[in-house]
């Protein structure tokens, strides 16, 4: 007898594919081999065709196993938004070997504590992360090898793709004489993908092929899918080696999509890239959101071919989603939640229903409840609790932690999210706090933890915590409390610095830094995050 309370999601109205996601994309691709653009670098207006990746991703499949390495090995991939950003992926993946993405923009601190956990033999690095690869490379003995994505030639002796593939395939390779790898989906990893969840450091989410076969059926949904029809435009601005940008785009390569990809966030070339390439759908983090709200260059543009804004990753107002459908003549804002723990979006509004301020329904595949953590029971409609998971698309566990796996998935196989929301009577959800220390900066992760660490380390500091204050534009901005040591002394911005120097701008301390004489801590010496946040919600406003 099944728990009451648990909300599922809609009858499928697609099977998930019976084999990998690496076998599904080969077959995707192969179909799309016509379409000449698969994504555009709105930046530089350069195009990579289906036939491009098709071809690209088999010669790396073929080169890497043939270089050696098999499924206990793991494949990196550290760039920016490239239009090559996905050939070493989907390679890996048709060979049923795991793919860690690593942020671009890392310090070499955070690289090598990142690259620590996932172990990669390879490294698939762009012409801009080449330097930061290469200079992480000589204290990691466990990558033994750095190919460049992105360039038609070698590097100081760093061999392009085409060299590196040119050593195992000749001019006569046939992709079609290529095929990916059978495998159990459920079993097999996929992809490593970073995240603090739900306290702590952060760790590797272990995604199986059978997760990302669910998520693919989840784009080609005509209800909770952004486009079904092969090589309309799609606008993304979210970053690739984040979950949010990997799954979204592997899935538009399941439909046949043209990717128009930004690189980074300019209002200005955003917008022009809308018009210019009459883009009906654009998925956004909730910043651009605000920007499309607020900005008046939104009226210097004509944006009408705009029938489509998906947004996610972290909470959007009502005001703000208001706002924008009322500016941009739209019926509703798509909103998507998810985590890395479950892969991609687990709830998004359907077209045919949004609700402005839910952040959706759960999709097919997906269980949810609101789970009332005092009783361990589920909640019903209206009742405020933790949000919980259950599907075969949620991750495997924490790669080698198995405690962190523990504390996050229960003996049920219920993920606990971290998050505090409700459902309506129609089961659409509602976040409203987050119950986990995890901070979002512009949809970005900043652990807590990590930040602590690192102001540790500062001789003249004895204590610190780390929370996140609210903004309007950035949604939470990381923010800390200090002890000095006695008789010493800093400033706010010497703290910032020191940070600063440290870590990926993302997790910089934009909400500011308050000296204290201690920082509020339980009996057992577990710090009192509601405690610090009420510190920062004291501090007079900045002048
Ligand atoms: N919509 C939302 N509203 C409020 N909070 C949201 C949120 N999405 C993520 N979050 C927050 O980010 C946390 C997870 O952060 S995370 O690990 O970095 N992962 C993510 O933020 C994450 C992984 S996949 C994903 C999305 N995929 C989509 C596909 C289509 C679409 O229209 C929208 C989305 S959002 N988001 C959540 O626990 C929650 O706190």
């Amino acid at each position: 007898m099944e728990e009451e309370n648990i909300r599922h999601g809609e009858r499928p109205r697609d099977i998930v594919h019976p084999g990998s996601a690496g076998q599904q994309l080969y077959q995707s691709l192969y179909k799309f081999a016509s379409f000449p653009e698969a994504i555009i670098d709105a930046h530089t207006n350069e195009v990579i065709s289906y036939a491009q990746i098709f071809e690209t991703s088999c010669r790396l499949a073929v080169s890497i196993e043939q270089y050696g390495l098999n499924e206990n090995n793991v494949v990196g991939v550290c760039s920016e938004n490239n239009i090559n950003f996905f050939n070493p992926v989907l390679a890996a993946l048709y060979l049923g070997i795991p793919v860690a993405t690593s942020n671009d923009m890392y310090t070499d601190g955070e690289l090598t504590g990142h690259l620590n956990i996932s172990k990669p033999t390879i490294m698939f690095s762009s012409k801009k992360a080449l330097p930061l690869i290469l200079r992480v490379q000589q204290n990691l003995s466990f990558i033994k090898k750095v190919v460049v994505i992105d360039s038609m030639y070698d590097i100081n002796g760093v061999e392009c793709v085409s060299t590196f593939v040119a050593r195992y395939t000749d001019h006569t390779f046939d992709p079609l004489s290529f095929t990916p790898k059978d495998f159990d989906p459920l079993e097999k990893i996929a992809l490593i993908m970073s995240s603090s969840g739900t306290t702590g450091l952060p760790k590797g989410v272990v995604l199986s092929h059978r997760s990302l076969t669910i998520t693919f059926v989840h784009s080609r949904d005509p209800i909770y899918g952004t486009r079904t029809v092969p090589q309309t435009s799609i606008l993304s601005l979210v970053p690739f080696h984040h979950a949010f940008g990997m799954f979204t785009t592997l899935s538009y390569f399941v439909v046949g999509l043209k990717v128009v990809m930004l690189k980074k966030f300019e209002g200005a070339l955003f917008l022009k890239t809308i018009q210019n390439y009459k883009i009906p759908t654009i998925v956004v983090a909730p910043p651009v959101m605000v920007f499309l709200a607020k900005s008046p260059l939104v009226d210097q543009y004509d944006l009408s071919s705009l029938t489509e804004v998906a947004t996610g990753g972290a909470p959007l107002g009502k005001d703000v989603a208001e706002a924008v459908a009322k500016r941009l003549k739209l019926p509703g804002i798509i909103q998507g939640y998810g985590l890395t723990e479950t892969c991609c979006a687990v709830m998004i509004t359907p077209h045919n229903a949004v609700k402005t301020g839910s952040t959706g329904r759960p999709l097919p595949y997906i269980k949810a409840k609101v789970l009332d953590n005092a009783t361990g029971k589920a909640l019903g409609p209206g009742e405020r609790g933790e949000i919980c998971f259950k599907s075969e698309m949620i991750m495997k566990g924490y790669y080698n932690n198995p405690e962190a796996t523990i504390d996050t998935i229960d003996k049920d196989g219920w993920l606990h999210s971290g998050d505090i929301g409700y459902y309506d009577e129609d089961g659409n959800f509602f976040i409203v706090d987050r119950l986990k220390e995890l901070i979002k900066y512009k949809g970005y992760q900043v652990a807590p933890a990590e930040l602590e660490n690192l102001l540790l380390q500062h001789p003249s500091i004895a204590d610190a915590g780390v929370t996140g204050v609210p903004d309007e534009f950035a949604g939470q901005l990381p923010a800390a409390c200090v002890v000095l040591e006695s008789g010493k002394t800093l400033t706010e911005k010497e703290v910032q610095d020191f940070i600063a120097a440290q870590v990926t701008p993302t997790k910089h301390l934009r909400g500011g830094v308050v000296f204290v004489d201690s920082i509020p801590k339980g009996p057992t010496g577990k710090l009192i995050r509601k405690e610090l946040r009420e510190i920062f919600a004291q501090r007079a406003p900045k002048s």
